[in-house]
């Protein structure tokens, strides 16, 4: 198959998905419960209220240390962007397959159109269609030049409105990254604010068409993001899994909350205190369902090392090796498939051979 085959206006009026689409028994296990997340009302923190900046702090702790997520409500957002902006995606991914595939990813990059990553993939394909934009805050307007030079400027207001969220997303990710050094006790509270004003994102709109089978399929396998810290808006269907307490359980949809996500590199940058959030996407026989994902990277050439109190003292030793996110990326877009092993296996890759030249 490849993505000009997967045309889902089809495959989801066929009874049987395509084997391609299928996934092993354990990645498919059905959830088995509500998983109860600390809801972080930032209002206090971004107030400037200490008393209520630690008790923020103190929930995040809890949570990044036991599964990596988190909610986050009262963020600040303008009122309806994050409505609007899932409405853009619809638009988006109800043009027709022509139009869409005019921004079509090409391989060894990951901006772009794909459609159940079939260019890339030959089994456990993902059901989903993806919209993946590299975002950089300020100008140039990065997004809108990509749409607009892919498909001219019949669709202008998406990349507008993606440019817009994806701004907002830029703002809270840079304060949920000092309330994270405060949750760490960093003597720097903003150390990890300052390692990421200089980064990037990358911002991805997933679109899961319903599915005849979703006790065979997945809309995103089970994985770690390699990124920082994700922050995900989801619509109100449900569908986004966490493994936490030895099992699958669901994050149930909340109005006007956000997910907040612990990455691979985020977790380095913790020296593994924080543990990289391990998630899945899960479809439905009835319902559309559209998430919205912010990925922070930091800059490509910055050395991920974790602030000096997280490997000071004897017992202290660093978890991960040094690494950049140039590195981390282009083993995830030169062969080796995003899983919940990413950085361990780039660990081994970045000491082999291979990665010298
Ligand atoms: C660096 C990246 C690789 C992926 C896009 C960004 C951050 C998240 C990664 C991804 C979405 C995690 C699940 C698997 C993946 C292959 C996907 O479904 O798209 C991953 C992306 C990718 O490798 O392109
Ligand atoms: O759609 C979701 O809820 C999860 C998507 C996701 O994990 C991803 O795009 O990395
Ligand atoms: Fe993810």
């Amino acid at each position: 198959m490849t993505s000009s085959d997967v045309n889902f206006s089809q495959l989801q009026s066929q009874q049987n998905v395509p084997a391609e689409f299928f996934w092993p028994e354990k990645d498919v296990a059905p959830s088995e419960g509500d998983l109860d997340l600390p809801i972080i009302d930032l209002s206090g923190f971004l107030n400037g209220d200490e008393a209520k900046t630690q008790l923020a702090a103190k929930a995040v702790r809890e949570a990044c240390m036991a599964h990596g997520t988190f909610l986050v409500i009262n963020h600040g957002f303008k009122s309806g962007l994050a409505e609007k902006a899932l409405e853009t995606s619809s638009l988006f991914f109800g043009l027709s397959n022509d139009e869409k595939r005019k921004a079509h990813r090409i391989p060894g990059n990951i901006s772009g159109y794909t459609a159940g990553h079939s260019q890339r993939f030959s089994s456990n394909l993902p059901w989903n269609e993806t919209l993946t934009l590299a975002f950089k805050n300020g100008p140039p307007q990065v997004i809108e030049e990509f749409l607009t030079s892919r498909l001219g400027n019949d669709h202008q207001e998406i990349g507008q409105v993606f440019q817009e969220f994806c701004e907002a997303m830029n703002g809270l990710t840079m304060e949920l990254m000092e309330l994270l050094g405060i949750s760490m006790g960093l003597k720097d509270r903003t150390y990890y604010r300052r390692f990421f004003e200089d980064g990037n994102a990358i911002f991805r709109c997933n679109y899961y068409p319903p599915c005849k089978q979703p006790e065979k399929a997945l809309g995103v396998g089970p994985h770690n993001d390699p990124t920082a810290i994700t922050v995900l808006l989801q619509d109100d269907v449900v569908g986004l899994d966490v493994f936490a307490g030895g099992k699958w359980q669901t994050v149930r949809p909340r109005p006007g909350a956000l997910v907040v996500n612990v990455g691979d590199t985020f977790m380095a940058l913790s020296n593994g205190n924080y543990k990289s959030c391990f998630h899945r996407a899960v479809v439905n026989v009835e319902k559309v369902r559209r998430s919205l994902v912010y990925f922070s990277c930091p800059r490509e050439d910055k050395l991920i090392v974790p602030p000096p109190e997280l490997v000071e003292g004897e017992e202290a030793s660093r978890n991960y090796p040094d690494f950049t996110w140039a590195q981390l990326k282009r083993f995830t877009q030169s062969g080796y498939r995003v899983d919940n092993n990413t950085i361990q296996n780039f660990s081994s890759w970045l000491a082999s051979d291979s990665a010298k030249n």
